[in-house]
């Protein structure tokens, strides 16, 4: 059972190398010069710090023991010791500003194409969806791709290349000597592998502490005025500050299990190593002294070792990383695995603007829908809308008017059934044109941080006139030009500035403003006051017959004067009619609904 678990944990492993690792080869992939380019010059870095202990080999055997002091071929022999050392750093500098240019391309293609692929999902992915985790893949985890480029590739890349030149160097030198090297490095790996061990506790838990503070402060600017408002700062800082301080704990327990363990343990190898090699000579040199000879490969060796270690020791550290990017990586592929909005993949359709406009405008037939299998939520339901008509929906919290108007928005696909426009099923017709062709009016006016003519503009770049042309039909024009910046005033978060009054028929110029065929209000007016109501009443009589309007309204009175009235009840049409007709029905629905909100008033 135990075995068969990790199997599955080994192969779900494998996945998430191969996902991580082919994200990255695609986004690195217009670079992928850049990346030969480095290993060329990494290896050459190398291969000059494996001279400069060669060179100083020479020295000490061809000139300071023999005392023969050829100043000239001393001097170039020192020089070249100092300059492949200089070389070697600055070809390494130049080979890490190449991999991070790329790795921040490779990350900046990606984020555009995270970002693209998520405004093109479909709405039941969103109801799925928590928004902070869905900013983290297309910020932190985006990031952490970086690192793979960066911390990991470059630097077990490079690791890797000086960790080859030194021992084929070692073993060019005296193969016997090198084996005795090479035997003691699994110690480093022991070592490392240790440390991580015991810091890992500390590292998961100080990064989860750091999300919480990121959390908490989040909640805590989200719901200021609540927050204010019951006077738990006290209690918000109390709990800020248990979660920082433990934050720093776990910190200084990982700091302190590398002061402990890491490096003393290392340094220690590395004494043990370099005691090995001079005990090697020792044995070999026997009675007498040293052969002359042997003291530059000493001297080189002694070199080496520091060479060996540390780039040993990268590699290992580089695991963990390597651990998180991987999952990072993984997870972004995730997302952009999920399978995109249909509309979008399709080439583009009919544009129902140019089909026969004789007949309704919007025609339901026989339409059922369901979020979750076996839970249905509208049945059977069939409606003509004629053009230029209003047509008004209500009904109980939970009857289906907003998911009957998520369908006819294209957000969810309907299950059973068809809606067409001016006759057109809606999956045939192009996607761009049937937004054109469609305004929407949402319950929550959702504004941007940016000025009253973006927010009405919406990225459209609609000419300034029809902007204000919209706003004086939604009669938002007067409180916009009232504001110091007029229709350039910034309107703050969320449109913080204005009341929700005036954020509501922002919304509706917004709608307007791109002069659709078909206006769709999902209950617009449900946080206004009764004055502005009138104003939206007023705004939507002004439209009608020119426009075909549906509106689902909590507050009676805003339908009241639409041509037609759907009761919808429990997923199905339970009456229709004009509100004359409908209060005409002893005991309706409807004429319940209308006594109770005038009682209620
Ligand atoms: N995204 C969703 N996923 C699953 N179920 C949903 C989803 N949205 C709505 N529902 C369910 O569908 C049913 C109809 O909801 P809907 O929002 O259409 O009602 P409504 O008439 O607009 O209600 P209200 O007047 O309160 O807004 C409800 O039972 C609701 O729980």
């Amino acid at each position: 059972m135990h075995s068969d678990a990790t199997a599955a944990e080994k192969r779900d492993q494998k996945a998430l190398m191969r996902r991580a690792f082919g994200l990255l080869r695609r986004a690195a992939l217009p670079d992928r010069h850049h990346l030969g380019w480095a290993v060329l010059w990494l290896g050459c870095a190398a291969g000059l710090e494996v001279i400069g202990p060669l060179l100083g080999k020479r020295l000490i055997d061809e000139h300071l023991l023999p005392r023969a002091l050829d100043w000239t071929a001393m001097s170039l022999l020192l020089g070249g010791v100092v300059l492949t050392g200089w070389a070697a750093s600055w070809l390494r500098y130049l080979q890490l500003t190449r991999l991070s240019g790329l790795a921040m391309r490779s990350v900046q293609r990606l984020r555009e194409q995270v970002y693209g692929h998520v405004l093109r999902l479909p709405m039941a992915f969103f109801d799925r969806a928590i928004t902070g985790q869905l900013v983290s893949r297309v910020t932190n985890d985006t990031e952490a791709v970086k690192g793979l480029y960066i911390q990991v590739l470059f630097v077990i890349l490079d690791s890797t290349i000086v960790l080859i030149g030194t021992i084929a160097a070692m073993a060019w030198l005296d193969w016997r000597l090198m084996l005795i090297v090479v035997a003691l490095m699994p110690f480093v790996l022991l070592i490392v592998w240790l440390y991580q061990r015991l810091s890992a506790p500390a590292v998961t838990r100080a990064r989860q502490l750091r999300s919480d503070i990121n959390a908490q402060m989040a909640e805590s600017i989200g719901g200021m005025t609540v927050l204010q408002a019951n006077n738990a700062g006290q209690r918000f800082a109390e709990r800020f500050a248990a979660t920082n301080a433990e934050h720093y704990t776990q910190r200084v327990a990982e700091i302190r299990a590398n002061a402990w363990l890491l490096r003393p343990a290392l340094d220690m190898l590395n004494v043990v190593l370099l005691a090995a090699v001079i005990w090697f000579f020792g044995q070999r040199g026997g009675s007498g002294a040293l052969d002359a000879a042997e003291v530059g490969v000493l001297y080189a060796f002694i070199n080496y070792i520091a060479r060996v270690i540390e780039p040993l020791i990268q590699i290992t550290m580089q695991f963990s990383q390597l651990q998180q990017s991987v999952v990072a990586s993984a997870r972004v592929a995730g997302l952009l695995d999920e399978a995109g909005a249909p509309e979008h993949g399709k080439p583009r359709g009919k544009a129902a603007a140019n089909a026969a406009a004789d007949g309704p405008a919007i025609a339901i037939r026989h339409l059922d829908f369901a979020y979750i299998d076996d839970q249905r939520v509208l049945h059977d339901l069939s409606l003509d809308i004629p053009q230029g008509a209003f047509f008004g929906i209500v009904g109980h919290t939970g009857s289906g008017k907003s998911t009957l108007l998520s369908l006819l928005l294209r957000y969810y696909p309907a299950r059973h059934g068809s809606i067409l426009m001016n006759g057109v099923p809606l999956d045939d017709i192009d996607i761009e044109q049937f937004r054109a062709d469609v305004g929407l009016v949402p319950q929550d006016p959702f504004l941007l941080a940016a000025s009253a003519y973006e927010n009405i503009d919406m990225g459209r770049g609609l000419p300034r006139a029809r902007i204000e042309a919209a706003a004086r039909a939604a009669h938002a024009h007067d409180f916009i030009t009232a504001l110091e910046d007029g229709y350039d005033t910034l309107l703050g978060e969320g449109g913080s500035r204005l009341s929700s009054g005036q954020k509501q028929l922002i919304a509706i110029a917004r709608a307007l403003a791109g002069e659709p065929r078909i206006l769709l209000l999902d209950e617009a007016t449900s946080r206004i006051d009764s004055q502005t109501e009138q104003i939206v009443q007023e705004a939507l009589n002004e439209l009608r017959g020119r426009v075909t309007i549906v509106a689902i309204a909590h507050r009676l009175s805003t339908i009241r004067e639409a041509d037609r009235i759907v009761v919808l009840n429990h997923g199905r049409i339970e009456e229709t009619g004009s509100h004359d007709t409908l209060m005409q029905i002893e005991g309706g629905l409807y004429q319940r609904l209308y006594l109770l909100q005038q009682l209620a008033a």
